[in-house]
This record gives C-alpha cells, structure tokens and sequence, in this order.
C-alpha cells in the first residue's frame, strides 16, 4: 500500500509538472515569505503540543469528514491551541490537495506540514511554494539517496522535515540524518494496523536533541497521557480532530 500510495502521489505530481514546470515551481518556493521555525513552536514544554491535521478521508478509515473551509478548520485549531498544522495534500485516497495547503497557509500563523508522499524534488518545491514550513518524509518509502537528497533540500529552502519512522531501524535511518523532528507513526502503512506502544517501544533509540512526535491513534486524552508518559513531546492528531468538536477536543488533549 505504501509503495502504491508512493507511486500514485509521484505520478500527480508529473502530471501537474507537464502544466508547471520544475522551473516555474521552483521560482514560487524561491519568492515565498521564509517559513516559519517549527522546532521553535514544537520545541518540548511542560506541556505536550498538538500537530492537528485537515483530514477528509484515509485507505484505513474511508470517508470521515466534509470538510468544505479548511481554512475555517485551520482557525479553529489554531484558536483551540494548536502549534501546527498538518495539510494532507494527496488526492485520491485523503481527499486533500495543493490549494488546501495554501488556503491554510494563508489562514493561520502556525506552522503549517505538507503531509503526502513526498518521493521527488518537485514535491518539495510544490511545497515551499504552497506556503509549507514543514514537510514528512517517510523512511520506509525512500532509499537511503534519496531521502538524504529530500532532507538537504528540504533544509536548504529553510524548511524543517518531520522524518517518520515505524520501526528502530527507520528510526536509526532518521537519525543518521541528523533529523531534529522525528515522528513514529503507530499506523503500519501497509496492513493499517494501530500500535500505540510502539512509540514507547523506540522511545530511547531518538536522537537526544531530536523532538518526539507520536502519529496517529489519539482518539482520548487518555492516548494522549500514554504517548506522554512513554516520552512525547508532540502528537499528530487527525481522525479524532475531524469527526469531534475540534476546539474541544484540543483543550482536553493539551490539559493532559
Ligand atoms: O490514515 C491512514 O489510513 C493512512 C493510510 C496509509 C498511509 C497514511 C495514512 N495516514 C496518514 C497519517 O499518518 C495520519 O493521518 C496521521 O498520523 C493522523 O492519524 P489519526 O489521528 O489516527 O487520524
């Protein structure tokens, strides 16, 4: 599954290449405002920070929610007391786009993260030039060439990569990076299963200077408190946000 969902994103992005050149993109990533320093607003605190994400739908969940103003979504977050954004920009099965990226972009002043399946330079550039600060890399989709390539680049144009790993040899790929935010998805990408002990499992393999997102599975505070307890110093919440009252349920994550 991830393979395909790696494919099919790569294949997109060709085809909106073919309309828009790598030169033209590229120019837009290089005019943009500089983005905005999310290790600063993800640095650890006393209390945990929440990544919350414009989620319409997923290959594990289906359709979960319409989400017509993401813009308006954004905002909500960002008054419930979010440190950043996270933007699915995958088309076919999350149901996000490019054009939401931006509408959030323009609608906050958190950081905001291009979450899709980031495989080629071009995607990065799109993403600069989206307006993102952040963008996800997936170990376990890229060889080791490549996903230095993406780093360096991601770091040149001044944003920040939030590296995700499943498992500790993922996790020791991340830090050979030198990677400063490193997130554990609990979700396997290819069977969808949910693990949230995993994050506790790899929580001393993190680099010590390195930021610690947990992904996925927060549906209860009481998710929140386990990754919390288990070394977290952020979570990437999406299902929970999308199908509740985000503002609500924000405030009971970030009393944990
Ligand atoms: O969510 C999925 O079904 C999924 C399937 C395959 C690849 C990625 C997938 N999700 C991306 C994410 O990592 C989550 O959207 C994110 O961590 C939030 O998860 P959750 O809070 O469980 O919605």
């Amino acid at each position: 599954m991830l393979s395909e969902l790696t494919a099919n994103a790569v294949a997109d992005a060709r085809a909106r290449e073919a309309d828009r050149p790598l030169a033209e993109v590229e120019a837009a990533a290089l005019v943009r405002p500089a983005a905005l320093d999310a290790l600063a607003a993800l640095a650890p605190g006393a209390r945990v920070k929440v990544i919350a994400e414009i989620k319409r739908s997923s290959p594990s969940r289906g359709a979960l929610a319409e989400i017509t103003d993401p813009a308006a979504l954004a905002r909500s977050y960002e008054l419930g007391g979010a440190s950043a954004i996270s933007v699915l920009t995958e088309g076919r099965r999350f149901g996000g786009s490019l054009a939401d990226l931006e509408a959030v972009r323009a609608a906050v002043a958190l950081p905001v993260l291009r979450k899709d399946f980031i495989a080629t330079p071009y995607q990065v550039f799109e993403a600069r030039a989206a307006g993102a600060d952040l963008v996800l890399l997936i170990v376990a989709a890229l060889d080791d060439a490549t996903l230095r390539e993406l780093y360096a680049l991601i770091t040149q144009l001044g944003m920040t990569a939030l590296v995700e790993a499943h498992s500790a040899d993922e996790l020791e790929r991340a830090a050979a990076l030198g990677a400063k935010l490193i997130g554990v998805n609990a979700r396997d990408l290819t069977t969808f299963e949910l693990d949230r002990d995993l994050f506790g499992r790899l929580a001393d393999r993190f680099p010590a200077d390195a930021i610690r997102v947990a992904e996925s599975a927060v549906l209860s505070p009481d998710d929140v408190a386990h990754y919390r307890r288990a070394g977290a110093d952020a979570v990437l919440v999406g299902e929970a946000l999308v199908t509740g009252d985000p503002i609500a349920n924000l405030s009971a994550f970030l009393a944990v």
